[in-house]
This record gives C-alpha cells, sequence and structure tokens, in this order.
C-alpha cells in the first residue's frame, strides 16, 4: 500500500519531471535498442573490454565502520531471512557476492597487468594520460587516477562476473544509497541550474538503482527451488511500480547513447586495439549509427556561462560517487557499482566538457573510462530489454484479458511516451522555451490514472489475501502441531531428567 502511495503521488504531483531534455519516445529507444544490443555484446564480449581494473581491499573513505557485509551476516537479513545457517554455503550472500575467476594477473605486478591490455593496443597513450589534471583543467567526473594507478588494483573479468543478485542488503547497503543520493545538494546562486542539474543528478542515480534492481530481479536465486532465474514480484516491487524508476532507466540510456555518438568519431584517431581495430570500430560505428543525435539535448543542461559553478559542483559530487563504491563491501556489487558509476561519470565528460575543446577530453580518455562507457552502456542496454521481458511476463501473469497497453508497465510506458510527444508538441510551438514541460492532465492521463489506481490496488488487496491467507495456515499449523510439539518437550525434559540421574 505504501507503493501504492507513492505512485499515485508521482501520477498527481506537478514537480517538474518531465522536461524536454530528451526528444526521445520509449518506443524510440525500445527500438535503437534491439538494433545496436547484438553489437553491444559483441564488444563487451571482446579482450579489450571485459576487463576492468578495481581494488578489492580499498577502505571505505567516508565513514569509519569497515566492517563489512562479508563478515556480517545482518547485513543480508532483509534478503534471506529465514533459515539463515540452514542455506548451503553456495548460497550464502559472501559467496554469492564474492568475484568469481579473478584473471590470473592478478598476483601479477601492476605493470604486467597494464601491460597486458597494452598489448592489444598500438599506443599506451590510454593508460598515460599526457593531460594530467595536475597541468591542466580538471575535467574528470569520477578518480581516473585512483582506478588506473592504485597498486592494489587487480583486473577482473567482467563476463565471468554477470550482476546478479547477490544477497547483499539491509543496513550497510541503504546507507550506501542514502549516502550516493545526498550527495545531490547543490549550492549555487542560480537557481534554475541548480534545480536542472539537482534534477539530472537524482534521475541518473535513481536510474542506475533502477538498473541494479533490474539485474538482480532477472538473475534471481530462489532459495526454496535452488534456481536462478526472472523474479516478476521482485522486478515489479522494486523497479516495474514505479513510474518514475523506469522513466530514469530511459534516461540513463538516453544520455550514455548520446556520449557514445559523440565521442564515436574521434575512436578512429584512437587506435587503441590494433588487433581488434577494425572489428571493433565498426561495431561501434554501427551502434553510433543508429544513434539519433536528438536522442539527449546536453546543452540544455549546462549551456551558459553562469551555470559552470553548478558544473563545477556536478562533476566533484559525482566523483564522490565513484569513491563512495569503496564502501561497498560485496565485491561483486562494488565492482558492477564501480562500472557504472565510472560509465556514467564518462558519458557526462563526453556530454559537457567535448565542446569547448574535443581533443583534450578524447586525450584525456583513460582505457577504463571507454571500458566503462561501453559497459554501462550494456547494463542499460539490457535493463531496457529486460523491462520489455518483464512486461511480457507481467501480463501473461497477472493481465491475460489486458491488451499490452493496459499494463501496468505497458501503461506506464505508454505514458511516458505520451509525455514526451507533449513535450515535442509544446517545443515545435515555441522554439525559445527550454523549460521544464509538465504533462498535461487530459482525460486520456485520467482514465490511466484510474486503470492504474485499480489495477495496483486490485494486485495489492490480493497480495494482502495471500499473505492473510498464509498468515492464518500459520496459526492454524500450529494449533495442529501442538500436542506434537508438547509431545516433544515432555520428551526432551524425560530425557535431561534421565541424563542427570544416570550422571
Ligand atoms: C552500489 C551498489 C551495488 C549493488 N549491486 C547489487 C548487485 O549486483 N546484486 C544484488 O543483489 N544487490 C546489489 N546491491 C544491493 C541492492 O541495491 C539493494 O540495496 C538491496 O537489494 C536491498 O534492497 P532494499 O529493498 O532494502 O532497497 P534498496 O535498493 O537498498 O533501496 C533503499 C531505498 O532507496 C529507495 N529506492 C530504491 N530504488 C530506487 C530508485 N530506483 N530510485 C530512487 N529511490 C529508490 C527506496 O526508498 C528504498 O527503500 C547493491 C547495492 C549498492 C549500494
Amino acid at each position: 500500500l505504501l507503493i501504492e502511495d507513492d505512485y499515485i503521488y508521482y501520477m498527481n504531483k506537478s514537480l517538474p519531471y518531465h522536461s524536454s531534455i530528451s526528444n526521445a519516445t520509449i518506443t524510440d529507444i525500445n527500438n535503437i535498442n534491439c538494433k545496436v544490443r547484438p553489437k553491444l555484446l559483441s564488444i563487451v564480449n571482446s579482450d579489450f573490454f571485459k576487463f576492468f581494473k578495481l581494488n578489492l581491499f580499498s577502505e571505505c573513505p567516508f565513514w569509519d565502520d569497515n566492517n563489512g557485509f562479508c563478515t556480517n551476516r545482518a547485513c543480508a537479513v532483509d534478503i534471506i531471512e529465514d533459515g539463515y545457517d540452514s542455506l548451503p554455503d553456495y548460497w550464502k550472500p559472501e559467496v554469492l557476492g564474492k568475484i568469481d575467476d579473478l584473471n590470473s594477473l592478478e598476483k601479477q605486478p601492476i605493470d604486467v597487468q597494464d601491460e597486458f591490455l597494452n598489448e592489444l593496443c598500438n599506443r599506451k597513450f590510454l593508460s598515460n594520460n599526457p593531460y594530467s589534471p595536475l597541468n591542466c583543467r580538471d575535467i574528470d567526473y569520477c578518480d581516473v587516477d585512483y582506478i588506473t594507478n592504485h597498486p592494489d588494483a587487480v583486473l577482473v573479468d567482467l563476463t565471468a562476473n554477470p550482476e546478479r543478485f547477490t544477497g547483499y542488503g539491509g543496513e550497510q547497503s541503504g546507507l550506501i544509497w542514502k549516502s550516493i543520493y545526498s550527495e545531490n545538494c547543490f549550492q549555487t546562486d542560480d537557481k534554475n541550474a541548480t534545480g536542472l542539474a539537482q534534477e539530472v543528478f537524482y534521475k541518473l542515480i535513481s536510474g542506475m538503482h533502477a538498473s541494479i534492481g533490474t539485474h538482480l530481479s532477472n538473475d534471481y536465486l530462489d532459495v526454496e527451488s535452488g534456481k536462478w532465474g526472472p523474479n516478476l514480484d521482485l522486478f515489479m516491487f522494486r523497479v516495474g511500480n514505479w513510474t518514475e524508476r523506469l522513466e530514469n532507466i530511459y534516461f540513463n540510456y538516453a544520455i550514455v547513447a548520446k556520449s557514445i555518438k559523440k565521442i564515436s568519431p574521434y575512436l578512429k584517431n584512437l587506435e587503441f586495439c590494433s588487433q581488434y581495430d577494425q572489428k571493433t570500430l565498426d561495431l561501434l560505428g554501427d551502434i553510433s549509427g543508429n544513434i539519433d543525435t536528438t536522442l539527449f539535448d546536453e546543452n540544455l543542461i549546462f549551456d551558459t556561462e553562469l551555470s559552470s559553478e553548478v558544473k563545477d559542483q556536478f562533476r566533484i559530487k559525482f566523483k564522490n560517487v565513484t569513491k563512495i563504491m569503496d564502501c561497498v563491501h560485496c565485491d561483486r556489487c562494488r565492482l558492477w557499482g564501480k562500472v557504472q558509476s565510472t560509465g556514467y561519470a564518462t558519458s557526462l565528460k563526453i556530454l559537457l566538457e567535448m565542446d569547448n575543446d574535443p581533443m583534450f577530453v578524447v586525450n584525456s580518455l583513460t582505457k577504463y573510462e571507454l571500458i566503462a562507457l561501453l559497459n554501462t552502456f550494456d547494463r542499460i542496454s539490457k535493463s531496457v530489454q529486460l523491462i520489455n521481458d518483464f512486461e511480457v511476463m507481467y501480463n501473461e501473469k497477472y493481465n491475460k484479458e489486458y491488451k499490452s497497453k493496459n499494463s501496468l508497465v505497458g501503461k506506464v510506458l505508454s505514458k511516458l511516451a505520451h509525455i514526451t510527444k507533449v513535450s515535442e508538441q509544446k517545443e515545435s510551438d515555441d522554439n525559445t522555451q527550454v523549460d521544464y514541460i509538465v504533462p498535461k492532465d487530459d482525460g486520456y492521463d485520467s482514465n490511466i490514472k484510474l486503470n492504474d489506481i485499480k489495477t495496483t490496488f486490485t494486485n495489492s488487496w490480493n497480495n494482502e489475501v495471500i499473505e492473510v491467507k498464509k498468515a492464518l495456515m500459520f496459526i492454524l499449523k500450529s494449533y495442529i502441531d501442538f500436542p506434537k510439539n508438547i509431545y516433544r518437550l515432555f520428551i526432551i525434559k524425560v530425557n535431561e531428567i534421565y541424563n542427570k540421574f544416570i550422571y
């Protein structure tokens, strides 16, 4: 019911959530995604793009509590509540969250590890940034030096460690998310730019959070059956029931896709992978060819000199997000958290800094930023695909009689498409206006709202009925078990007395 309240609240509120910075409809993005997905898969499975460098032993720089999840069971109780002790070892969160198949390079000194990736490249400049931040303006949105040069960092094969359910949860992960969201506090005199920066920052984090939720719901371990597979109810609970979270996944898609479009023409100059050069460049060219430049208009975010102060704050705050990932005590979650926060940071660097001096930005990119960028695109692209898969599952399970448009996710998606159309219409009416577009509350919206409320209410009602039934069954079973339990108690007591008597 809480979710339902929040959901209705969202549908009714008139906050300027739907700005006109993205001109794409949900359908546009779904279509683009169908075309780029196979190519993206080939890229992230290639030798160059499948390794990421990570320091598994770095201490959390923000708070003292380094009492990690892997040694702290309490972190898991929210997810695996019952009988933690009775779970087989390989289902325990510290095992589910561990990184498998650490490359044998892990044991090698850092320069040998680097050599491995450098062998794939004609030029080494990607690991040695000639545009040292010491000499130049800082344009990094993540802590690049930390990733590439930390002596404890190791190469991890991302394909051997897919993002999935790990059982990581509870207070610790809640605290991490809370501190990431609370980075979103900008203070400048430019109210418009500050508001917009806050909105974009929130959407990025929420989209990343929702994408992680989508992946863990899709690759979920059912501890009762011991099988891995998609968990529709978990997806609906975490993401599907929340219009805003779904929208933010698509928003992040538009941001990352646009940054890849923007950097692609310059990748030719990088010659970053001799062995895979042509094939990788062809694939990247194909991907970029399918992305429309109007997908996202970065100039509407930070377009004026006035907002450069906001931009600087944005950069520092995003850098902090990538550092907060060191506080994540589940190794695999930390790995993907670091990859994705670095990927979004790289997107922002490309989108917001390239117009000033493209080659300055291009030459400052490290290979790990490029690897993170492409892998983040793969994560968000998979999330978009999964949203569509879950929609089909939802219709099959709950909504057979409804058409796709009337399913919960379907309604959300068509509403988003509708909102974008409204914003497009408004934009063409007034080209000079770059303000937020608030969706019109027309009959279409009211119908959707009414249907949403009905469907959400029916689902919540059915869930409550199932829970009440379960509770009643539990009470009934405890009455039935009562004589058996009394008998067992009696035997235990008799046994104790007998033992005392004997010894
Ligand atoms: C960096 C990081 C990576 C992780 N990776 C994994 C992983 O790979 N596999 C895995 O199983 N677990 C992972 N986790 C844990 C996972 O994200 C959840 O924290 C955990 O499953 C507990 O979920 P929860 O229901 O308590 O709510 P949480 O997901 O912890 O959310 C906390 C609160 O944030 C709000 N919230 C939730 N989602 C959103 C959203 N999209 N937008 C805005 N607000 C939101 C809600 O109010 C919620 O109560 C990761 C956690 C972190 C911090």
